[in-house]
């Protein structure tokens, strides 16, 4: 089991002991890293991106906050995982740089319209000795598309500390990217024309997060698999040590990514007619870095009714339990129609 480290509550930076917490706050600025450094220029642009777009809120009074889009899926709804992450930024905003983000729980409650932004109004539930409870709407065309509790807590060691184990799997640097195994497969003399238009489309998707699935599916073989799933993720970009708050929102916005699906995967002779997150709670273990690989562990315990559950855990490379999640979703799907063999 890996040893955790006392303090490791997101919130503080994952060097420090118990009593030098670095000032946590949410300003979103590129980190005081040595930012001439080929890395950091190098991926300035892709961090202003995620650092200063999609989580970085415009104030339009006392508690609310107004937030754009950057990558919106193809189903013209927005992602999930956006909303979410600019629910958590807007939310702690107005909490103490001495308390650190443990949980949050939301509802989707209607579709995002990526043509409009979203509006942010943060309601001061209570500001307890240990606990501080924000709830936020996200708001658009005067209607709630979002609602979201979150809750904050003061660093409290404690001697009780478990987690599971990490699972063993291939490091990152032996696997492929998403786009990598793309260009793989469209690199196939034989793929047939229709594929490649539906591979290009992907290939043109700029969405912030770099993944490297653990077992990549066989292109286009459909087979049954029990529904779990393995990637690697981070955020495109560098962030930074110090801002653990932004690294939970990171952490949110990665969470909801491909996180539905593995509800599918024992089902290969259906494809989603509609499919969309109804809700979603994360709760915060450790400290981490978004911007650094980290195991995205993915289950289905179960799926009926038109809706499946699903649960990750985000497991840091050293083995520590970083973050997990729950989300169920609506899935509506109808039978794959394969062109007859005659
Ligand atoms: C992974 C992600 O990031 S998803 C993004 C985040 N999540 C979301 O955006 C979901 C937001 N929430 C919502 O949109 C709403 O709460 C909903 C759609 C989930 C539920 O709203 P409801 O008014 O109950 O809609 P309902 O479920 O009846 O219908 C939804 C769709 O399913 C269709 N539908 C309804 N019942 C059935 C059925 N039995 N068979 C097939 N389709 C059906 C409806 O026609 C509708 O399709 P349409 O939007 O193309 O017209």
């Amino acid at each position: 089991m890996a040893e955790r480290k006392v303090g490791d509550i997101c919130g503080s930076s994952a060097s420090t002991t118990s009593d030098d917490h670095p000032k946590d706050t949410l300003d979103l600025k590129p980190e005081d890293g040595d930012p001439e450094s080929p890395e950091a220029q190098k991926d300035q642009d892709l961090k202003s991106v995620l650092v200063t777009s999609v989580l970085n809120l415009e104030e339009i009074d006392v508690d609310l906050y107004r937030g754009t889009h950057h990558w919106v899926p193809r189903t013209q709804r927005l992602f999930g995982g956006q909303i979410i992450g600019q629910a958590l930024v807007a939310a702690a905003k107005s909490v103490g740089d001495n308390l650190y983000a443990h949980s949050l729980h939301c509802y989707f409650v209607r579709a995002g319209d990526p043509k409009v932004p979203v509006l942010y109004q943060v309601d001061r539930i209570r500001d307890g000795r240990s606990f501080t409870v924000r709830s936020v709407r996200a708001i658009q065309h005067g209607q709630p598309i979002l609602i979201c509790q979150a809750s904050f807590q003061m660093l409290q060691p404690s001697p009780l500390q478990h987690q599971f184990t990490m699972p063993a799997v291939p490091p990152p640097e032996d696997l492929l990217t998403a786009e990598e195994l793309i260009r793989l497969y469209l690199s196939k003399p034989d793929l047939a024309e229709k594929y490649k238009l539906g591979l290009n489309k992907l290939l043109a998707i700029e969405v912030p997060i770099e993944i490297k699935p653990v077992n990549p599916p066989v292109f286009y073989k459909v087979t049954a698999s029990e529904p779990k799933n393995l990637f690697w993720v981070r955020a495109r970009g560098y962030i930074g040590e110090g801002n653990m708050k932004l690294h939970c929102c990171v952490a949110a916005y990665v969470s909801d990514f491909a996180l539905l699906g593995t509800a599918l995967l024992p089902y290969p002779g259906y494809r989603a007619q509609f499919a969309a997150s109804l809700d979603h709670a994360m709760w915060f273990h450790s400290t981490f870095r978004s911007d650094e690989w980290m195991l995205y562990e993915c289950e289905s315990p179960w799926a009926g009714g038109s809706r499946g559950l699903v649960q990750g855990r985000l497991w840091r490379r050293d083995g520590v339990l970083a973050a997990s999640c729950s989300q169920e979703g609506v899935l509506r799907v109808k039978p794959v129609t394969r062109p007859s063999k005659l």
